[in-house]
């Protein structure tokens, strides 16, 4: 359960686009706030609550409540929890309960969950009437950091991931922090990468003060919603400056083409490997890589290893257990990266701690020779 904190108001970070700018709100007891929020900004008032099976004991309940007592007629679906339910299969119920429920275009469907939930149900959402309003109540740390804000949707393939779905932005986000008390230390560590993985793309002054406050962000309270709205302002000043990935947008990746690879090599086994925790094995081998190509010094490498490796993620392949394929498949899985673009690599490389750049027409000879050295058979 949630407790309000009537005192506490929460931060808003604005995602600027046009007529489809949003608000994100930060702060504690915003699941028994949520209908007040919602009912304040959106006209309808039938909603489809889309959740998982960890989080539906935990915070479903308040939620219809808090929705009930504003007005607001709610439908629910609960779906089984990890990655592999970012599926075709999971898709299709997704879409029903909306239909079922006779969401209207003015109605919402909400997505109460982790980024599995949140990217599913956007998706839903994105193609249901050909586009449904969408709301994010993100649960873990890395749906309320990445995930929610931005408007990418979608569900994994075989061949990679993420490779279905469509750009959808979400109306309204509420990031209730008081809900991350519940998250697992595991889960927890996972979404701390991609906060990491701001400082590291062109904030190094934060990711100085990650180094030194990290305890402060796991144990809660300021330095932890801090850290929430810096990853969220970060993330909004890309998307507004560029929606649709054209350009800079792919620096959000760094981290990503190599930690993907990772968990299409893993059959996106939760037990195995997360996604932060691919993100964090990839950033490494990103600032290895950009070492390698004599772009940065190997000390930043050392760097972020160590800061990664102190919070307890894992940053080598070999950190991964179980037997992964070869270097060649996992090329494959690069090959299909969302980047590539004429057959030719991107990566997103780096000069340095907080100094990422774009980088067209990478090498893939040099990228397997790289990855044979990291992961010999
Ligand atoms: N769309 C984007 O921009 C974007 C950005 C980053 C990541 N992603 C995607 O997000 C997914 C990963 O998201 P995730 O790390 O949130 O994984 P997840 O949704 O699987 O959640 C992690 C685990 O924590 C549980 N959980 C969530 N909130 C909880 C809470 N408050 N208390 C207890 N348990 C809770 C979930 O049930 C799950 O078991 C990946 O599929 C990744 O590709 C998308
Ligand atoms: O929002 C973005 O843009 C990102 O790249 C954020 C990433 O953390 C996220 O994992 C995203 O889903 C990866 O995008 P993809 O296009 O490589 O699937
Ligand atoms: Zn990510």
């Amino acid at each position: 359960m949630t407790a309000a904190h009537p005192s506490a108001a929460p931060k808003t970070v604005r995602v600027d686009l046009g007529d489809r700018s949003y608000d994100i709100l930060i702060g504690p007891g915003l699941i028994a706030t949520a209908a007040g929020e919602i009912a304040g900004r959106l006209k309808g008032r039938r909603m489809a609550v889309i959740t998982d099976a960890h989080v539906a004991p935990l915070y479903l309940e308040p939620l219809m409540a808090s929705l009930k007592a504003t007005g607001i007629e709610a439908v629910s679906l609960v779906l089984p929890a990890g990655e592999k339910t970012k599926s075709f299969e999971h898709l299709i119920p997704v879409c029903e309960a909306i239909l079922g429920a006779r969401i209207e275009r003015n109605d919402a469907v909400i997505a109460l969950g982790g980024g599995v939930i949140g990217d599913l149900t956007g998706f839903a959402a994105g193609i249901v009437r050909r586009g449904s309003r969408f709301i994010q109540i993100p649960t873990s740390l890395l749906a309320q950091v990445d995930s929610s804000v931005g408007g990418k949707t979608g569900i994994n393939s075989p061949h990679g991931k993420n490779l279905i779905g469509v750009f959808h932005q979400p109306d309204l986000v509420l990031a209730d922090t008081d809900v991350l008390d519940t998250l697992s230390p595991r889960e927890f560590r996972a979404g701390y990468a991609e906060v990491a993985k701001y400082g590291l793309i062109d904030k190094p002054d934060f990711f100085a003060w990650l180094e030194n406050n990290w305890q402060a962000v796991f144990a809660g309270g300021d330095a932890r919603i801090e850290a929430i709205a810096v990853s969220c302002q970060a993330k909004a000043d890309v998307v507004a400056a560029d929606e649709r990935e054209n350009g800079r947008r792919a620096l959000l990746n760094l981290g990503h083409t190599f930690g993907h690879a990772l968990e299409a090599a893993t059959k996106y086994d939760g037990t195995r490997l997360v996604h932060g925790e691919g993100v964090a094995i990839g950033m490494v081998l990103a600032h290895q890589f950009s070492a390698r190509m004599n772009l940065a010094s190997p000390d930043d490498a050392t760097r972020v290893e160590a800061h990664l490796k102190t919070v307890g993620l894992p940053t080598r392949m070999d950190d991964v257990p179980g037997d992964l394929p070869p270097a060649e498949k996992l090329m494959d899985a690069i090959a299909q990266d969302k980047k590539v673009k004429g057959g030719k690599l991107t990566f997103i490389l780096t000069r340095g701690i907080g100094q990422s750049f774009v980088a067209d027409d990478v090498p893939a000879n040099e990228v397997l020779r790289f990855l044979e050295e990291k992961h010999p058979k």
